[in-house]
């Protein structure tokens, strides 16, 4: 995808094959009245690097620290500790110029439901301070790539969730963004909703655009990310391809159920034959089971590493060794075993699960001046639309600014 200015002003920017680089990332909120509850450590030195035109998926239970990197790359909360570099752009030092470079979605699609889709779109166009001319002509492209061609001249309020959501991309990408933020962007969504969004996103990564996805979805992180980072407590526990998180968490098993021989070595013998195959120990799970000829069976497991090659090569090994093979399958797991090992051995326990809580810090009233107030889910939402048209429009960056950001500039809580 070519990449459209919309100032004059070129920013500071290095060359970099990453459109995404995180480096070290701490953020911690203070909570409660004044400040003086917990304090939570949503993200404790968090390291990320996105190549461009590739989509990489960050997975985490609920409060695992997704939507604090997500606002950090998208200019909305400034971290304590740490970089974030878009398109080597430094977004820290420069955040007006990350803002024009990053499309984030769940922003735009809901800019008036009494426009239609296509007015919605030019006018986001135009926020960007595209020519009405110019934004015409990319909402026209992206309503014909994103299929809403039918429902293109309808007011926006008519949408089916699915329209609506891939209205919002096509709000994101409107300016032709370096780096695309796609926040759960297929939550609620029924399953043909879905796919047909993961089949629209997978085009635009074939057109060039690189993606940063969060998603509780581990399917849609499987189908589309070319790299996963788990995160959990604000850490990452795993990072790499869907099949690297796979092989990392166990492999593949194969489990071979045989006719108990009726000699005294027996088990000696299935062992060493089925160890020899595998890359682990074979362990005996299960015994004493009637088949259905009446003969007793037992269940064995094994790790392996050759798939459904592995199946069969025990099948030889125990039949040369005169021992009958009842059953033999290999089992893979799934970005859901990994995902739940991960998280499970970090002592994740819920969907409610804080992330990081590790003190009560007690305070004199008055004696700092972080307002501390859990802010809405949601607020950031409107907060960057905001701040984007700020900067476009030429108003004052700051103005856009919460009292909770400029807090978060000027005092730096530190993780013990
Ligand atoms: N403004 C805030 N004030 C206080 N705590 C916050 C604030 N924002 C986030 N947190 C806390 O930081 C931790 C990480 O939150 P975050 O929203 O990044 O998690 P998440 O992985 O996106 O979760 P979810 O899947 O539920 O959206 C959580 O414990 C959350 O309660």
């Amino acid at each position: 995808m070519g990449r459209h200015s919309i100032t004059d002003d070129a920013p500071d920017r290095r060359a970099s094959p990453y459109a995404l680089e995180l480096r070290g990332l701490q953020k911690t909120f203070r909570t409660g009245l004044f400040g003086r509850g917990p304090r939570v450590h949503a993200l404790n030195g968090l390291d990320l690097s996105v190549p461009t035109g590739t989509v990489h998926a960050l997975l985490g239970p609920n409060g695992a620290g997704k939507t604090t990197t997500v606002r950090a790359v998208a200019t909305l909360m400034t971290p304590d500790e740490g970089s974030v570099i878009v398109d080597g752009v430094d977004a820290i030092a420069d955040p007006g110029a990350v803002r024009k470079i990053v499309g984030v979605s769940g922003q735009y699609a809901a800019v008036d439901g009494n426009l239609t889709g296509f007015e919605n779109l030019r006018m986001v166009g135009q926020l960007y301070g595209q020519p009405r001319s110019e934004a015409s002509e990319r909402a026209r492209e992206l309503i014909a790539e994103l299929n809403l061609g039918d429902a293109a001249d309808r007011p926006m309020r008519t949408y089916s969730g699915g329209m609506r959501r891939r209205l919002d991309l096509a709000g994101a990408l409107i300016n032709r963004p370096s780096l695309v933020i796609l926040d759960e962007p297929t939550t609620g969504l029924d399953p043909r909703g879905r796919r047909q969004m993961w089949e629209v996103i997978a085009e635009q990564v074939g057109s060039g655009a690189t993606v940063l996805l969060t998603t509780q979805y581990l399917e849609e992180a499987d189908a589309l990310a070319d790299e996963i980072t788990v995160i959990d407590h604000g850490t990452i526990r795993a990072q790499g391809s869907a099949a690297e998180l796979k092989s990392a968490t166990g492999g593949s098993i194969l489990t071979v159920e045989v006719v108990v021989p009726q000699y005294d070595d027996a088990d000696t013998q299935v062992s060493s034959s089925l160890t020899q195959i595998g890359v682990g120990p074979a362990e005996r799970v299960e015994s004493g089971t009637e088949t259905v000829t009446d003969t007793t069976s037992a269940r064995w497991s094994v790790p392996v590493d050759a798939g459904t090659r592995s199946a069969v090569a025990a099948v030889l090994a125990l039949s040369a060794a005169g021992i009958e093979v009842v059953d033999a399958s290999v089992s893979t797991p799934t970005l859901d075993d990994v995902f739940l090992t991960l998280t499970e051995r970090s002592g994740t326990t819920g969907p409610d699960t804080l992330g990081g809580v590790d003190e009560i810090i007690h305070r004199p009233a008055g004696s700092d001046t972080a307002t501390g107030e859990p802010e809405a889910k949601g607020e950031p939402v409107d907060r960057f639309a905001d701040t984007v048209c700020s900067d476009v429009l030429g108003a004052d960056e700051r103005a856009a600014d919460s009292p909770d950001d400029r807090a978060d500039r000027s005092e730096h809580a530190h993780v013990h």
